[in-house]
């Protein structure tokens, strides 16, 4: 039977991340595995990062990306900063190189203690973000929560930053609306076939904006890093604003920058909480008491 793993309970921006170090080991965490973590308090997260051995030459490592119910996702920016911060005070390099199921994406550890990641360019084609049915403007697409003539919450910008985003711009005060209500709702409807991540995002400069995420897998959170990357574009995309953004989530501030070269590049801190190991089968884990050997 495979020994346990060594894992890091991180945050980014206080979204909740397990930073799992598969290295070495041809196993993979179990949807049980997640579904167990992510059922106790001392390990409950958002997303595990899992660091496994490259899989392509070029590439430092593959990033398996676990959401808290247990499904697979294609980008976490906060989490990859996390995976970073952890890398970069074992082996003291400040430039990585990750392969995901999404392809391959850069990161940097500044001297600030900020982080970088390149998450590639948008996508926003109706088959690539998926949609169920042909939309030929993504800008703003046909969807609403309420009623028909006085509806809560309509016609998001979707793209996808590897994994899908729907953005829906709002007025208002963004804790005015009841995102843990129409969340659900709109990260499974049936115009998204893989489900989507949902924002609703509150422009206040044109270089800034509140946003507020419903992950698909994994609910509210307090920050979402694909999402600010999604939420940026859209904005830039639609005219709202300029192609850098600083984004006010409820863990703290992000800054999102769509280069000219069209990759999106997340910063953002990393902060470590504490570190266990756990049994990647059955998610069984133990703390490290700190300070012991
Ligand atoms: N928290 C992550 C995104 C997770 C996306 C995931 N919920 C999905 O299924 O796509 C981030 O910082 O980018």
């Amino acid at each position: 039977m495979p020994s346990n793993a060594p894992f890091s309970k991180m945050n980014g921006v206080g979204n909740e991340i397990i930073v799992a170090d598969m290295r070495g080991r041809a196993d993979r965490i179990s949807a049980a595995a997640a579904i167990a973590l992510n059922a106790d308090a001392a390990t409950r997260f958002d997303q595990i990062m899992a660091i496994h051995d490259p899989r392509t030459p070029g590439t430092d490592y593959f990033i398996d990306i676990l959401n808290s119910d247990g499904s697979g996702a294609q980008a976490c920016g906060n989490g990859t900063r996390c995976v970073v911060q952890a890398l970069a005070t074992e082996t003291g390099s400040t430039l990585f190189t990750f392969e995901t199921v999404a392809g391959i994406l850069k990161a940097e550890d500044h001297a600030d203690g900020l982080i970088s990641v390149d998450l590639g360019a948008p996508r926003f084609g109706w088959q690539e973000i998926p949609l169920a049915e042909e939309v030929s403007d993504t800008r703003a697409i046909d969807l609403r929560i309420g009623p028909d003539d006085a509806p809560v919450l309509q016609s998001p910008s979707v793209v996808s930053m590897g994994n899908p985003h729907a953005i829906f711009w709002v007025d208002n005060d963004v804790w005015s609306y009841e995102l843990d209500r129409f969340g659900p709702l709109l990260e499974n409807h049936p115009i998204f076939p893989e489900r989507a991540n949902i924002t609703i995002a509150q422009v206040t400069a044109r270089d800034a904006m509140v946003i507020r995420t419903w992950e698909r897998g994994a609910g509210l959170t307090k920050a979402c890093g694909s999402a600010a990357c999604a939420a940026a574009v859209a904005g830039a995309r639609t005219g709202r604003t300029d192609r850098a953004v600083t984004l006010t989530a409820p863990g703290g501030e992000l800054r999102v920058e769509w280069r000219e070269d069209d990759h999106v590049v997340l910063t953002g801190p990393a902060e470590w909480e504490f570190s266990g190991f756990f049994d990647p089968a059955t998610g069984a884990f133990l703390r490290e008491q700190q300070g012991a050997a």
